[in-house]
């Protein structure tokens, strides 16, 4: 592929900083330092789309340190600042599905910009929604490393070749594909993106390469040619034309390379491994600030002037062989180390090799983030650990310029839409780990940064994950900006690039064709100074350290609460639905209960009622008496409330029977809902088969409880009051549903489909029945009777039977009873019941001081 190489165009930026960490004063806009100039408004360039942010997002970042509240509506306004400046773009790759997953992928792409991310059932974000995240381009697993080099990284490439500075990172949890993407395979097709830049890079300057006049300043550069040879057998057997870039044939080219990595915090040269102290250990390098107000540079750092794609291979191949891997649980190649390679161009017209002017230099950074990681996850101890402290810490750091550069410029292009005036920014943390401090020129606008996003969809970790995705949605809010390097004369305050020699200098061609010089005269150290330095900033990162150390806790913290809180949600709806079900099944047996007591007693009714009409009043009650204290002793055990008690008065003028007491104990009672709901009660007597007057029912059309479950209606307790003059009358109060509707399993009565209903036994004397007995028998308001107590007098156990004396009623439950009445003490008198009999005291109550 051939792209015509871009005009380079002036830098849009000046250079007048103050230090990053300075503190944020209230100032004037010309006054501000790069990484406090206004938002530009995008720029589409190389048919880039326009980037759209992460939606739906209202929670923190990674390890939770970014804040919440950041949508699209967020994004600084695009329509203010410098032109040049363009949201730092964000790619998505996916990493491809192992052999055998163990978790279900909670990402699904949905279109070329677009995934959907949702929640595992294990994850701690139960309640959230599925999320859409928008990226510059989302890779499928399928992508293979051509493809996505040809998009993200060759532009970059593009760039270079054309005088522009580029940054690309790749950023992740650990295992989720950075050294795959940056590093890649081994086999051709799998070479991953440092790989083919450089051969795009070779194949472009091939032929086109000469000497330059130049030194680096600042910079400690290129080994000779034995140090050459030895950087390793060749992996590339000749440049390679695929992805070549037609470059301007006026130029001769000079590529360099460099490779360095910030192991804890600490910068190391991967190129030159005779770079350690006399105790052995690698020399860690300093971070030098360039004096005439540039970005940080790396004092020491080797590049090494590369000829072909085998040579460029080579070096880079012998700095992945220093840089610190190690295995963890996630991954047992995982970087320990943030990896920089840097590949920088040189070209100076070849009619005018002397003039400043006519000498232009670039650089791209491919940068391989170390991984984000849960020590949890990796299980790491020891080193592992501190590594890993220190790569969070970074990544936090990194997170937190972000932030700050998003919001100072959302801020600058606020102040501009409404005319400029003062604006307080925020100060940039760069300082606060080495890897921001050295790329803070890309992040204030000093050249182009692609940040690749890699995702393992089928790593546990969706909360790291959806971590990862805040954090690109935070990026790719901030602008950065083009940095095209027209020529050394208007560079001459960067100490980043090639500086003119005097005209007279040996040393410019005194090597074969690279110069090795110092640079650092310009930056003369005092101890003291330098000292306090190096004390300042290790107590800054102990400070982080401390910070990153709270801040873990706390996520863990939060992460076990919340995990023990849903443990005892789900515990509780558990016991609920237990008890629900429990209760359905209680009240199924209940009303089935009382159905059959129901039944029992139409029974017996019937068959006393054709023998011996005195007696059998006597046997229904008895029977009655029975089976409903069975009944209720049974379900008295299981629910407290569902105690029914039917209190019945007979008055002997308005014969006047009441359901009260079953009103009012439906409060306590799930079941007495049905009676409860039947607010009208009627009676009528409808002749039984026998041609007797047989009971009065009539039954609920369709109850509440039997529309809550299959609850079947159920039989209340029949109590049998006698007055003095009047006629022994038993009535029940029986909601009932369709099973009682068939006559026949009724004891021939016959039911109607009415609401709740009143049993009435066949009295004595029909003669004494009057229609007053047949009318509904009135409601008794709840301080009648109060359930709990009736309950609990229910439960008394009497040990001896008793006979009292009241205002002339006698209350006498069964027939034996009643003998025994009758022949102790006679009219007036109330029977006690004995222990398991039914207590009737609270009717001998109501009876007394109300004469019948
Ligand atoms: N797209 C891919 N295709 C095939 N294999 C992949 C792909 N992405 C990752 N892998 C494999 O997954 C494993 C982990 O990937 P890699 O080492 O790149 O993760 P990482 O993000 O760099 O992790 P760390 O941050 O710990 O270094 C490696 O064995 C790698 O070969």
């Amino acid at each position: 592929m051939v792209v015509p190489p871009k005009t380079p165009v002036t830098r849009a930026s000046s250079r007048n900083k103050v230090p990053a960490t300075a503190p944020a004063p209230t100032r004037s806009r010309k006054a501000q330092d790069l990484s406090r100039l206004p938002a530009a408004p995008h720029k589409r360039q190389n048919g880039h789309n326009e980037l759209g942010n992460a939606t739906g997002i209202t929670a923190a970042t990674p390890l939770g340190f970014f804040p919440a509240g950041l949508s699209n509506s967020d994004a600084p306004d695009r329509g203010v600042g410098d032109e040049d400046r363009e949201p730092l773009k964000a790619y998505l790759r996916i990493r491809s599905a192992p052999e055998n997953p163990t978790h279900t992928p909670y990402l699904t792409v949905q279109s070329n910009t677009t995934v959907l991310t949702s929640p595992p059932l294990q994850s701690l974000r139960l309640t959230r929604p599925a999320t859409a995240y928008t990226f510059n381009g989302v890779f499928p697993p399928s992508t293979s490393q051509a493809t996505f080099f040809a998009h993200v990284a060759f532009p970059l490439v593009q760039d270079l070749m054309a005088g522009e500075n580029g940054l690309l990172f790749a950023y992740g949890v650990s295992g989720a594909g950075k050294t795959w993407t940056i590093q890649g395979g081994k086999g051709d097709d799998d070479r991953g993106l440092v790989w083919r830049a450089l051969r795009s890079v070779m194949g472009s300057v091939k032929g086109l390469q000469g000497e330059i006049p130049v030194r680096i300043a600042g910079k400690t550069v290129i080994p000779d040619e034995g140090a050459r040879e030895s950087l390793g057998s060749g992996l590339d057997s000749e440049d390679c034309v695929e992805g070549t870039i037609k470059v301007d044939r006026n130029y001769t080219y000079s590529v360099f390379v460099s490779y360095a990595e910030i192991y804890n915090e600490k910068v190391f040269d991967l190129l030159d491994p005779s770079g350690t102290t006399p105790s052995g250990k690698r020399k860690a390098l300093a971070l030098k600030s360039d004096p005439s107000g540039g970005g940080k540079y790396i004092h020491g750092l080797k590049e090494v002037r590369v000829r072909t794609t085998k040579e460029a291979h080579d070096a880079f191949a012998m700095g992945l062989l220093a840089r610190q891997v190690s295995g963890t649980k996630v991954n047992h190649h995982s970087s320990r180390s943030h990896a920089i390679f840097s590949v920088r161009v040189v070209r100076v017209h070849k009619g005018r090799p002397t003039d400043p002017n006519s000498i232009h230099n670039s650089r791209l950074s491919i940068v391989d983030l170390a991984g984000s990681e849960r020590s949890k996850a990796t299980l790491a101890t020891g080193d592992r650990l501190k590594e890993s402290g220190s790569i969070n810490k970074s990544l936090m750091v990194l997170g937190q310029c972000m932030e700050v550069l998003r919001l100072n410029q959302r801020k600058l292009a606020l102040a501009d839409s409404h005319g400029g005036g003062p604006v307080k920014l925020g100060v940039v943390p760069f300082r606060h780990s080495k890897m921001t401090e050295l790329f803070q020129d890309f992040f204030i606008g000093e050249g182009r940064a692609v940040m690749v996003v890699n995702v393992n969809p089928y790593d546990g970790g969706f909360d790291e994950i959806v971590n990862v995705m805040r954090f690109s949605a935070l990026a790719s809010q901030v602008r950065t900006g083009h940095s095209y390097l027209s020529g050394l004369a208007s560079l001459a305050q960067n100490n980043d690039v090639p500086q003119m020699m005097p005209e007279d200098t040996d040393d410019v061609t005194a090597s074969d064709d690279i110069s090795t010089e110092e640079g650092d005269e310009a930056e003369p150290e005092d101890p003291l100074v330098t000292h306090l330095f190096e004390q300042l900033e290790d107590m800054r990162q102990k400070l982080y350290e401390a910070e990153m150390r709270c801040a873990l806790i706390e996520s863990e913290t939060r992460e076990e609460v919340t995990r023990e809180m849903e443990g005892r949600m789900r515990a509780m709806e558990r016991m609920f639905s237990e008890r629900i079900m429990f209760d359905a099944e209680q009240n199924e047996a209940k009303i089935d209960s009382k159905i059959d007591l129901v039944n029992k007693a139409m029974m017996a009714a019937r068959a006393q009622s054709s023998n011996d009409p005195d007696d059998s009043m006597s046997e229904v009650e008895d029977q009655l008496t029975r089976l409903d204290q069975d009944s209720n002793a049974f379900l008295d055990h299981e629910l407290q409330g569902c105690l029914s008690v039917h209190d019945q008065v007979n008055d002997g003028d308005s014969r006047s029977g009441s359901t009260a007491s079953d009103e009012d104990e439906a409060a306590d009672d799930p079941i007495d809902d049905v009676e409860k709901e039947a607010s009208e009660v009627s009676e009528e007597w409808i002749p039984s088969d026998d041609g007797s007057c047989a009971s009065s029912i009539s039954l609920p059309a369709r109850t509440k409880a039997g529309r809550r479950s299959s609850a079947k209606p159920i039989a209340r307790s029949i109590v049998p009051v006698v007055s003095g003059t009047a006629p022994v009358e038993d009535l029940a109060t029986v909601p009932m549903g369709k099973e009682n509707e068939r006559p026949e399993a009724n004891g021939g009565i016959r039911l109607s489909t009415r609401k709740s209903i009143h049993v009435k036994a066949e009295p004595k004397d029909e003669s004494r029945l009057d229609n007053s007995a047949l009318t509904k028998l009135p409601n008794k308001p709840m301080a009648a009777t109060k359930p709990k107590a009736v309950s609990r007098s229910w439960k008394k156990s009497v040990d001896h039977v008793k006979l009292e004396e009241i205002d002339a009623t006698m209350v006498i439950p069964n027939k034996a009873a009643r003998e025994t009445a009758a022949a102790a003490a006679g009219a007036g008198t109330v029977y006690v019941p004995g222990e398991g009999e039914v207590d009737v005291s609270k009717k001998k109550k109501r009876c007394s001081g109300k004469p019948r």
